[in-house]
């Protein structure tokens, strides 16, 4: 008998997925979007489940970026939960992404690591991409911290930099998506949601805090997200319309997180690790590749794990 998934359809074929071969089989799997997908009461049950299978009970999230995961290794005491054995989750298809959901403790705080997101473009619609943010608000978290790889658009950037997320432009918003599309869900928080201080001040001047502390002002910048649907980088004329939009780092990921952590009533603090310059010439050569992105991350990864301690640490004496 084939084994049976959420709401008793049939369970994706994780090992073809992983191997590449499934992406079919992941589009036919979960791109519904009804209400049934997504009810309180399953959404209850990967908590549960989760909660069930430590003694942490963390009140900081961290969700890690490309290239990003190995803050959680950082975790001690660590209950590791793979996306596939988690209830009504899905399953992550994307290189330096590696799946897992990982409780434990950073600096002796518990907080809870997503190791490896979804993303829109693997097949996902945004409720789903984000609706890890609403299991991790079921069990108990109120501040999240959102990090991501971006290519910089802004200038002065350079590889290797940190942009604190000052504010975002929700693209999938302008074209009639959000991950709150459908019913409201009352429990979680208002049909009607402001989005205007989405990234919290307190939480970005406590990370300033911790980047003078452990000299990394020199890195660190300020600015403006923007996501994408992807998986293509962009041409060089849509990083020139970007660019006249106020647009500093652009990505594909992210927004739905944040959008839906702001829903739910948590604090947001979210950065992007610039892993490479966007393209904004015709005349070169040079084009932006997924293993650069993992490579720029993989360099500034120490800076980074002290960067999030600090800042938990700061967060977690609030
Ligand atoms: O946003 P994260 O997951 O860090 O990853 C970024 O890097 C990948 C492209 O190289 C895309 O998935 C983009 O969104
Ligand atoms: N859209 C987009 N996502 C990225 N992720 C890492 N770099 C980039 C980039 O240049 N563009």
């Amino acid at each position: 008998m084939a084994p049976t998934g959420i709401n008793g359809r049939e369970a994706p074929d994780v090992q073809a997925l992983a191997s590449g071969g499934g992406f079919m089989c992941l589009e036919q799997t979960v791109t519904g979007t009804s209400d049934h997908d997504f009810r309180y009461e399953l959404l209850e049950e990967s908590a549960q489940f989760l909660l069930d299978g430590t003694k942490h009970r963390p009140n900081i999230a961290i969700i890690c970026g490309s290239g990003l995961g190995s803050l959680a290794t950082e975790l001690e005491e660590r209950d590791e939960f793979p996306y596939e054995t988690v209830p009504h989750f899905p399953v992550s298809t994307v290189t330096g992404h590696a799946g897992k959901m990982v409780l434990g403790l950073l600096s002796g705080i518990p907080v809870m690591c997503m190791q490896g997101r979804f993303h829109a473009y693997e097949g996902y619609p945004l409720w789903k991409v984000s609706m890890p943010v609403r299991v991790m608000k079921l069990m108990g978290i109120e501040q999240i911290i959102v990090t991501n790889a971006a290519g910089g658009l802004n200038e002065k950037y350079n590889v290797g930099d940190i942009m604190f997320i000052k504010d975002h432009i929700n693209m999938q918003g302008f074209a009639g998506d959000s991950p709150l599309r459908g019913r409201n869900e009352e429990r979680f928080g208002p049909r009607f949601l402001c989005m205007n201080n989405a990234y919290d001040k307190e939480l970005r001047s406590l990370a300033r805090e911790a980047a003078q502390q452990l000299g990394l002002m020199d890195i660190v910048k300020e600015g403006v997200y923007v996501m994408l649907g992807g998986p293509t980088y962009e041409t060089v004329a849509e990083l020139r319309l970007l660019s006249i939009l106020g647009v500093d780092a652009v990505g594909m990921s992210t927004v739905p997180e944040v959008i839906v952590a702001r829903h739910c009533g948590m604090k947001v603090f979210a950065f992007s690790l610039i892993t490479n310059k966007c393209i904004t010439d015709y005349e070169t050569d040079l084009e932006p590749n997924h293993a650069e992105v993992i490579e720029a991350a993989n360099a500034r990864q120490k800076d980074l794990k002290e960067l999030v301690k600090k800042i938990v640490s700061k967060m977690a004496a609030k």
